[in-house]
C-alpha cells in the first residue's frame, strides 16, 4: 500500500470506530481480515495513524473545525506528525486510493493549524466531563498533563535480576539502541520510531530467556516503592497477567512467600509461562473458586505486604490506549470505585498487624487515588497512610527526588512529571 492509501485506510476504520462505538483494537483486526492485500508493515502503519488520531481526536477536531474521522486524520498529520499543508495536500491526489483531494478550507485550516482559543479540555486531548478532575489532579499544570497523555509512549523494559541486570542488558541489547530508564534501577527504554513503532523485542533471545519482561517504568518504580524485602509473605491481590508479581519475586530475590490471585481467574493464565521463563519459584497462584470464594482465607492477617494494584479507568495509560480515553463513562468510573473499596477491604483482612498494604492504580483521577484511600480510611480505623518521605527511602535506594509529586496520601507519577505512565501509590500500615 502507497502512504496514501495507508491514510485512506485509516480514514476508514476511524469511522468504523466512531459510527460503531467499537473498540480500536477490533475495528482494526475486521479491516485486516476483510483486505487480504495488506501486509504486517500495511497493518501496523495504519494502527499507528489510528491510534495517533485518536491520541489527538479533541485537539485535531478544534483546529480542522469538524469531527469527521477525515478531518481527525488530516488534523494529526499536522498537528501529532509535523507535517505541513502541502506536505498533506500531496498525499491526497484522490487517485490510487488516497484520500480525495483537500477542499479550500481544509487547505486553509491545515495551513494555519493552530487550537488557539480552543476550551482546555480541547487544548489537552481529555474528554471534557473529565475536565474538572484533571484540574483537581494538577492544577494549573493541567493541559500540559493531558498533552503530555496524547503523546506517543516510549517502551519500557525491566531487567530481571533473577538472570541478569541493566548493564547486561543494555550491552545484550546495544543492536537496539536502549537508553537506560531515569527512575528504576532496572529500566530500559527505547523511544518509538517516526511511525510510532518501538523495536520488536519479544523476538529477541534474551526474551525467551527471561532476561526482560515489556514493563512501563512507572509500573516497575510503584511496585519497587511498596516495600516488598526478601522473606515477606507478600500478596499479589489483583495480579492479572502479573507484571507486578513477576517484578516482585526478582525485589524479593526468590525468598519468603510471594502469592498472585486475580478475581477473574482467566486473566491469570499467562502467568504461569512467564514464571517459568523469569526463573521465580517462590510463587504460588491462588485460583479462586467461585464468586465470594476467598483463595486466601488461610493467611488471613498474617500477610506483610498486599499489593493492590486495583482495577481502574487506565486514564494514566492514555498514551497507550488513546482508546479508552474517548470510552471511559461516569458509570464506568463508578464501577470502579466500588471495586477499588471492595478489594481495598480484601486486602485489609489478609494483612498483619505492623503489615502494610501497597495500593496502586495506573490513573492520575483523584476519584481512584486519594479519594478512594481517604474512603478507605473512613471506614478502617485501623490503618494510617505511611508517610512518604517514609515509602521513598527504603532498602532499594533514595528516591526522595520523587517527594515533589505528593499527593495528600501518596504519590502521583504522570508523563509530563516522570516520563512514565500516570501511576499513584499510597502505602497504608496496619497498626500493630
Ligand atoms: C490493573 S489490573 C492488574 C494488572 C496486573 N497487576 C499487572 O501488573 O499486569 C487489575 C486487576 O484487578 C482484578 N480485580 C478486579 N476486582 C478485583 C477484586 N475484587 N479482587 C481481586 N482482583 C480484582 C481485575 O480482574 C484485573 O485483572
Amino acid at each position: 500500500m502507497t502512504p496514501a492509501a495507508r491514510i485512506s485506510a485509516a480514514i476508514e476504520v476511524l469511522d468504523d470506530i466512531i459510527q460503531r462505538r467499537r473498540p480500536a483494537s477490533d475495528a482494526l483486526k475486521d479491516w485486516g481480515l476483510s483486505r487480504r492485500f495488506a501486509g504486517s508493515k500495511d497493518r501496523a502503519a495504519v494502527a499507528s495513524l489510528v491510534y495517533d488520531a485518536l491520541r489527538r481526536k479533541a485537539s485535531s477536531s478544534f483546529a480542522m473545525a469538524s469531527e469527521t474521522p477525515r478531518a481527525l486524520v488530516l488534523g494529526m498529520l499536522a498537528g501529532l506528525r509535523g507535517m505541513n499543508a502541502a506536505e498533506i495536500a500531496g498525499l491526497c491526489s484522490g487517485e490510487n486510493h488516497a484520500p480525495a483531494p483537500l477542499d479550500s478550507d481544509e487547505l486553509a485550516l491545515l495551513t494555519a493549524f493552530s487550537t488557539q482559543g480552543a476550551p482546555d479540555w480541547m487544548r489537552a486531548d481529555v474528554p471534557e466531563w473529565l475536565w474538572p478532575a484533571f484540574e483537581q489532579a494538577f492544577g494549573a499544570a493541567a493541559v500540559e498533563e493531558g498533552q503530555a497523555l496524547a503523546a506517543r509512549a516510549p517502551i519500557d523494559l525491566r531487567a530481571n535480576r533473577l538472570k541478569t541486570n541493566r548493564d547486561g542488558l543494555l550491552a545484550s541489547l546495544e543492536h537496539l539502541a536502549p537508553e537506560a530508564g531515569a527512575w528504576s534501577p532496572d529500566a530500559l527504554r527505547f523511544q518509538p520510531g517516526h511511525d510510532g513503532r518501538g523495536p520488536s523485542l519479544q523476538t529477541e533471545p534474551g526474551f525467551f530467556a527471561g532476561e526482560f519482561e515489556i514493563q512501563d517504568e512507572g509500573s516497575q518504580l510503584v511496585t519497587l516503592l511498596a516495600g516488598a524485602r526478601p522473606g515477606d509473605t507478600v500478596v499479589d491481590l489483583c495480579a492479572g497477567a502479573g507484571g507486578k508479581t513477576l517484578a516482585l519475586a526478582a525485589l524479593m530475590k526468590n525468598s519468603g512467600r510471594l502469592f498472585a490471585t486475580d478475581l477473574d481467574s482467566r486473566r491469570l493464565a499467562p502467568l504461569h509461562e512467564r514464571l517459568a521463563r523469569s526463573g521465580a519459584t517462590q510463587v504460588e497462584i491462588r485460583i479462586p473458586r467461585s464468586r465470594g470464594h476467598e483463595p486466601l482465607a488461610d493467611i488471613a492477617g498474617e500477610v506483610d505486604l498486599v499489593l493492590v494494584d486495583a482495577p481502574c479507568t487506565g486514564s494514566g495509560t492514555w498514551r497507550r490506549n488513546p482508546d479508552a480515553k474517548w470510552r471511559v463513562r461516569p458509570g464506568a468510573l463508578a464501577e470502579r470505585i466500588k471495586d477499588q473499596a471492595e478489594v481495598l477491604a480484601r486486602a485489609a483482612r489478609l494483612v498483619k498487624p505492623g503489615g502494610r498494604i501497597a495500593y496502586i492504580t495506573c490513573s492520575v483521577l483523584p476519584d481512584e487515588n486519594d479519594e478512594a484511600v481517604r474512603a478507605f480510611l473512613g471506614r478502617h480505623s485501623g490503618f494510617a497512610a505511611v508517610e512518604l518521605g517514609d515509602v521513598l527511602v527504603s532498602q532499594e535506594g533514595d528516591f526522595s527526588l520523587l517527594g515533589r509529586f505528593a499527593t495528600q496520601y501518596g504519590l502521583q507519577l504522570s508523563p509530563r512529571r516522570t516520563g512514565t505512565d500516570g501511576f499513584y501509590l499510597t502505602c497504608l500500615t496496619r497498626s500493630g
